[in-house]
């Protein structure tokens, strides 16, 4: 997407032609920093420490994770390595280990003379096909959102308001984004969308970075607490719902962020329509029952006890919230059950959160 005025995505080839820069996450949202990795360790890094993070883009730096490991040495072996550090960095989006089989599978094809050049080619394709994918659930998605708008002019409404939770931006994606693909579309499209935007904790990606997003987009949005969506829905104040996923199973449970499963709730109790927006590379075929079989991250408490932000006079600084010597748990995400979910809105179209649903969309999944 553009910031101000100048399309930008979240990671890149370097001019060199070789490193790979992204936009470090962790310095958002009151500093834009650009950050170059240049090794499987940077690539590692990036990932784990969430300089990037949200699904598809996690991928897709793992697809570069693997170019640049396949520069320094691109023997079986040491890409045998490289598939095993850059899949142990975060558990959960399977777009992780879709993106490592994507890159074994290509690399698998060449003689080792050819595989730093299909490395990087196979990787730039990922990011690209990412972009592709993105706009179009975004166009699919516009779609509900023109609907809710029409039913909310009918009730003298002025504006269609959204509730999203984490950020499932183009800030979680190469571009455009998926949850927020189809209010970028919509607001462009010149549909009065605002956004709820729940914070999102511990780390508040929805306060440091949907905010960010939607900042730098122009579109109006309000930042609340994680805790306040159901009051919203129950005073009318929601027309639909909108969140990411990291991995979504054959039968449509959705794992996403912490949190996720009780806004579903909410939504469920006050009949307010609750979509997921994913690219095809997010669902599992394999796993059947989220959560049963979908491990949840657990990161370090210090995300939940600590937090960063601006000092009145501009200084960034990190302080406890916590009493010294309370323990704190770090859940990084949640399963929301089918029978939650509204929809699924993918690259192809909208579909329903089950087997059938899944299967009518992607036929050539039918086993
Ligand atoms: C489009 S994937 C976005 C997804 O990823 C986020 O998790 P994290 O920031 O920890 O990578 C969150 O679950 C978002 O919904």
């Amino acid at each position: 997407m553009k910031i101000n005025g100048t399309p930008t995505r979240t990671i890149w080839l370097a001019a060199d032609g070789w490193a790979v820069e992204i936009i470090d996450q962790t310095r958002l949202p009151h500093e834009l920093v650009t950050t170059r990795l240049e090794s499987l360790a940077d690539a590692a890094h990036a990932i784990k420490a969430m300089l990037v993070r949200g699904a598809p883009l996690i991928g897709a730096t793992a697809a570069y994770g693997m170019a640049l490991a396949a520069r320094a040495n691109s023997s079986d072996l040491a890409l045998t390595v490289a598939y095993n550090i850059l899949h142990a960095t975060r558990p959960t989006a399977i777009n992780l280990k879709w993106a490592l089989n994507e890159m074994i599978q290509a690399l698998g094809t060449v003689a080792e003379a050819d595989r730093v050049a299909t490395a990087y080619a196979r990787a730039a394709e990922i990011a690209d096909e990412d972009v592709a994918i993105n706009s179009a659930i975004g166009d699919n998605g516009a779609t509900l959102i023109q609907a809710a708008w029409e039913q909310a002019q009918a009730r003298g409404a002025d504006s269609v308001n959204v509730l999203t939770h984490c950020n499932a931006g183009w800030l979680a994606t190469v571009d455009w984004g998926t949850a927020i693909a189809p209010i970028y579309k919509a607001h462009d499209a010149g549909i009065p969308v605002h956004v709820w935007v729940d914070e999102t904790r511990p780390r508040n990606q929805g306060a440091s970075l949907t905010a960010r997003e939607l900042n730098w987009h122009g579109v109006p949005h309000t930042v609340i607490a994680d805790n306040t969506g159901g009051h919203l829905m129950q005073h009318g104040l929601v027309d639909l719902c909108i969140v990411g996923t990291d991995r979504t199973t054959r039968q449509g449970d959705v794992c996403n962020k912490i949190g996720t499963y009780l806004k579903a709730l909410a939504a469920k109790d006050n009949n307010v329509p609750f979509y997921v927006a994913l690219p095809s590379p997010t669902i599992d075929w394999s796993v059947a029952d989220g959560v049963a079989e979908i491990p949840i991250e657990e990161r370090d408490p210090t995300e939940q006890t600590h937090m960063t932000g601006k000092t009145e006079d501009g200084h960034i600084v990190t302080v406890q919230v916590t009493p010294d010597g309370s323990p704190a748990g770090n859940w990084g995400f949640d399963v929301t059950p089918a029978r939650l979910v509204s929809g699924l809105i993918t690259e192809r179209g909208v579909c329903a959160a089950s087997p059938d649903g899944l299967l009518a969309m992607f036929p050539e999944r039918a086993v």
